[in-house]
């Protein structure tokens, strides 16, 4: 039924149904560690046999030989299945990670910008290479060992009880003791408790991150790691955490480990008995010392079972809420190739739909000049220029170019008309080369054009290894200004019609400004340009300045004219101007 609500699967569920067609290769690792367990008791049968045969009256040589031999071959099969079993799991969890990576990193491109907003990048970085390394571990260690947990004792005690029943049983009080226990240590309170664990360690490692990035400011003000709160809080919470739990259960896992650690007790204490009121031979006894408390072990496998898997269900569960995000639409129209007017019609804009950062506001760009936004910190301009590249939709109005309401256009070819250079440089750990080219379809020569115009050509020139030297990393560090180059020549190369400069000039000094001025003249000539400048020397010869304030365009007009008649604009020049005095 159409309306009938499917039930998505969860946890472990959803894991295998995101193994797709790898889940061939888990099952086949699975049943060879099955085989390997099954192989793992055939020594101590053989050698049980051996002796039985040794305590005859006659032993028979050959057949003694013939078993030991056939014990080593059981060894080396043993071995070699687990060494399968281990390979196909890695296979499979390895293609499952990549998978999962590319799928999740796709879907990061397609998701609206507001997204990434809602979620920090340590939290994102979490997601994508914590929780889905911990998918690995899990489908490539946890399952096998798991499988052997179980099938290893299954297998012993059903040779065990084949052998001797009365013996057997006796065997099994561990396994009644774990039976007793794994819902006292399990139930609803420890399940909440290892969840808060959990949580307690993604905020401590958050805390971590965010100290160690702070730590110039954390030096300059003199803190330590205990006030800086935020890293004590978690490191304190998690400290709790544990200790609560850990008081929680001991008691439990005390009387597990002190009955496991004497479980050879009943079994010497019966075996004797029987051996000298029932006459069981002293090769049963031996086998049930041996296998009868051998089997606990690989049942530690199990212990960390339940939290294994409440790690695993809050991995999936927070990759799924990515995965299954509404993503930006990408039908649309293609943007007209001649007109290149933008158009804000009665826009309103929110961030989080509750304080309003743009008022409906309207206003026009025109095609071919340059438009410069100005106004007072946080007034809304470089939310503005972010609205015409869509990275945010508007909650009310409309932002048009060439006519058409952007959202009516398929976003990647609305980007192709988009140059946005931004306040922040983002570098790649990449050739300079690389960093210009930005993956599109240039070659070297139109790079180092693009470069020359963008008065980057110079500095490259000079790094070790010129455009072919790396950035960041053990290679060329580049200063805030020659980043910001790098990204002007980016927008040369790309050459769309509508360029937007947040801030371009923010890091530079009167030098590098200079060199940037110089390239801005060659970059913006017949385009649509949208810039975003603090220092208004740089706007004056705008064709249009807009003037926000507080969300609203306070005024419109040339330099010369808003000198006239906006008070705002005014004493914004005058500050400007007398902070450039005061600066000489
Ligand atoms: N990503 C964001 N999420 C939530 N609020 C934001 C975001 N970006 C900006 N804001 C808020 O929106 C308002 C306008 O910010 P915007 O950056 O557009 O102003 P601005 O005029 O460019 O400021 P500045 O000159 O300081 O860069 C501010 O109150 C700011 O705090």
């Amino acid at each position: 039924m159409a309306n009938k609500q499917e039930k998505k699967p969860s946890g472990v569920a959803r894991l295998l149904q995101i193994a797709g067609r790898r889940k061939r290769l888990l099952t086949l690792s699975a049943v060879l560690a099955v085989l390997h367990a099954l192989l793992a008791l055939i020594p101590y049968v053989l050698m049980y046999a051996v002796i039985r045969n040794m305590m005859q009256p006659v032993t028979d040589k050959a057949l003694l030989q013939t078993w030991i031999f056939r014990a080593g071959i059981a060894v080396a099969a043993g071995y070699v299945l687990l060494y399968a079993s281990g390979m196909a799991s890695h296979v499979a969890a390895f293609n499952i990670l990549y998978e999962l990576r590319r799928q999740m990193a796709e879907k990061i491109g397609k998701l609206p910008l507001g997204f990434i907003n809602r979620h920090n990048s340590g939290a994102l970085k979490k997601i994508m290479a914590d929780d889905i390394e911990r998918i690995e571990n899990f489908l490539a260690h946890s399952i096998p060992d798991f499988i052997k947990g179980i099938a290893l004792p299954v297998i012993t005690l059903g040779f065990l009880f084949v052998t001797d029943w009365r013996l057997a049983l006796v065997s099994c009080l561990p396994l009644a003791l774990l039976a007793i226990l794994i819902p006292l240590m399990f139930n609803k309170s420890r399940m909440e408790l290892l969840t808060a664990y959990h949580r307690s360690i993604e905020d401590m490692n958050a805390g971590i991150v965010e100290y160690v990035r702070a730590m110039p400011v954390i030096k300059i003000f003199g803190q330590t790691a205990d006030s800086f709160s935020k890293y004590s809080h978690t490191v304190y919470n998690f400290r709790e955490i544990v200790l609560r739990w850990v008081k929680a259960s001991s008691p439990a896992f005390g009387i597990f480990i002190s009955f496991v650690s004497n479980a050879t007790l009943p079994v010497l204490a019966l075996g004797l008995y029987l051996y000298f009121s029932q006459g069981i031979g002293l090769p049963v006894l031996f086998l049930f010392l041996i296998l009868g408390v051998g089997y606990i072990r690989p049942l530690f496998a199990l212990s960390n079972l339940g939290s294994q898997i409440s790690v695993i269900n809050h991995g999936i569960r927070r990759l799924d809420e990515i995965l299954f995000s509404q993503e930006q639409e990408t039908v649309g129209d293609d943007l007209l190739e001649d007109d290149f007017n933008i158009v804000f019609r009665e826009v309103s804009f929110s961030y989080d739909e509750r304080s309003s950062v743009l008022n409906c506001v309207n206003f026009t760009i025109p095609q071919g000049a340059v438009t410069a936004l100005v106004g007072p910190s946080g007034s809304g301009k470089s939310t503005v220029a972010q609205l015409v590249a869509r990275f945010w939709d508007v909650q009310q109005g409309a932002v048009l170019i060439g006519g058409k309401d952007i959202r009516r256009i398929k976003p990647e070819n609305l980007m192709q008309h988009i140059s946005f250079v931004f306040q922040d440089s983002f570098m790649f750990q990449q050739s300079m080369l690389e960093n210009i080219r930005m993956g599109m379809d240039k070659t070297d020569e139109e790079v180092m054009a693009a470069a020359k115009v963008a008065q980057c050509h110079e500095f490259i020139s000079r790094l070790p290894q010129g455009y072919h030297t790396l950035w960041g990393g053990t290679g060329a560090h580049l200063s805030g200004g020659e980043q910001q180059r790098i990204q002007l020549a980016r927008a040369v190369l790309k050459d769309a019609p509508i360029l937007i400069l947040d801030e371009a000039t923010a890091f530079s000094d009167p030098e590098n400004e200079y060199q940037i001025q110089q390239a801005f003249g060659r970059l913006i000539r017949h385009k649509t340009v949208i810039i975003i400048a603090h220092r208004l020397s740089t706007i004056t010869t705008s064709d249009q300045i807009i003037v926000m304030d507080k969300g609203d365009v306070h005024a419109a007009g040339t330099h010369e004219a808003l000198l006239k008649e906006s008070p705002l604009y005014l004493n914004m020049w005058e500050a400007h101007t007398r902070a450039k005095h005061f600066a000489i």
